[in-house]
């Protein structure tokens, strides 16, 4: 069996605004199990983000429960239950790419030679060893996301949050960057919550795709991946790849996604 990482059930946050209420989230039930990798789809504003932040103890739901590792979000973020990956890189200008990735540990009081083998450890995972003394600035857009995944990555927690981190890079920086996160999350065995608006993406990193639409946010549908853990990049033109994008672009449209768009 699946132990649970995290739980929702019947979750729903209204926001209130200046305009009234908004409801982001609507009635979310979903268990996602330790070292599963499960992706988010939906348009703009159906509640992806608002999902993540709530996992992460920085939106307090309106109703229903959510618990991750088995306890309330807020002892899971005192815990340090999870690294959070940002949509851009947000990495200081002024601290070098070993620095950015040491922030975390320092505020955490961790000995310098612990920071300086966690720092080592986490840079070679996302390819980036040499690039220590580098400021942010000196580095591609590509590599400056790898860094913040370092960062998110250095303290070595179970859960690693990752909102839309690959949406503003090239196709080709892109797809590099997926194989390497499916390699990583392989070798580490971590559980990876991860945004993003492409259903190729989803369906390449994915062992769950949940599709969610707006107004409400809610889940229209909850795919479990019959791919194999091994994913060559090519593994996109296959049948069995296709028919789960089919299945995946079905549900945006059941939610009515994009045909309002425009
Ligand atoms: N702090 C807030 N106050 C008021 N409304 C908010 C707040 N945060 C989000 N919302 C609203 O909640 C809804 C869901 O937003 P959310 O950012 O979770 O969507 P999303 O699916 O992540 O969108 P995107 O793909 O554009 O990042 C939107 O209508 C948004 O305007």
């Amino acid at each position: 069996m699946i132990s649970p990482g995290i739980s929702a059930s019947n979750l729903s946050l209204t926001f209130a605004t200046n305009d009234g209420p908004v409801t982001a989230l609507s009635d979310v039930t979903l268990d996602i199990g330790k070292g599963e990798f499960v992706s988010f789809i939906g348009p703009s504003g159906c509640g992806k983000t608002t999902f993540l932040r709530t996992i992460a103890d920085l939106e307090k739901p309106s109703s229903g429960t959510i618990t991750v590792n088995g306890q309330t979000p807020e002892n899971a973020r005192k815990d340090r239950a999870y690294g959070y990956v940002f949509q851009a890189p947000a990495l200081y200008p002024w601290r070098t790419i070993e620095k950015n990735v040491a922030l975390p540990l320092e505020i955490m009081g961790y000995p310098q030679a612990e920071q300086k083998a966690r720092i080592a450890r986490t840079l070679e995972l996302v390819n980036l060893s040499g690039f220590e003394k580098r400021y942010p600035w000196q580095l591609s857009g590509g590599m400056q996301q790898r860094a913040s995944i370092a960062r998110a990555l250095a303290f070595d927690a179970d859960l690693l949050l990752m909102d839309e981190p690959f949406g503003a890079l090239d196709e080709i920086v892109r797809d590099h960057l997926n194989s390497e996160l499916l390699k990583l999350w392989k070798g580490t065995g971590k559980t990876i919550c991860f945004v993003t608006h492409s259903i190729p993406e989803a369906v390449y990193l994915s062992t769950k795709i949940v599709v969610m639409s707006p107004r409400p946010g809610r889940v229209t549908d909850i795919i479990e991946s019959t791919l194999p853990a091994e994913r060559p990049l090519d593994i996109r033109e296959t049948p069995e790849f296709l028919a789960i994008a089919a299945r995946v672009r079905e549900g945006l449209r059941a939610g009515h996604s994009y045909e309002e768009v425009g």
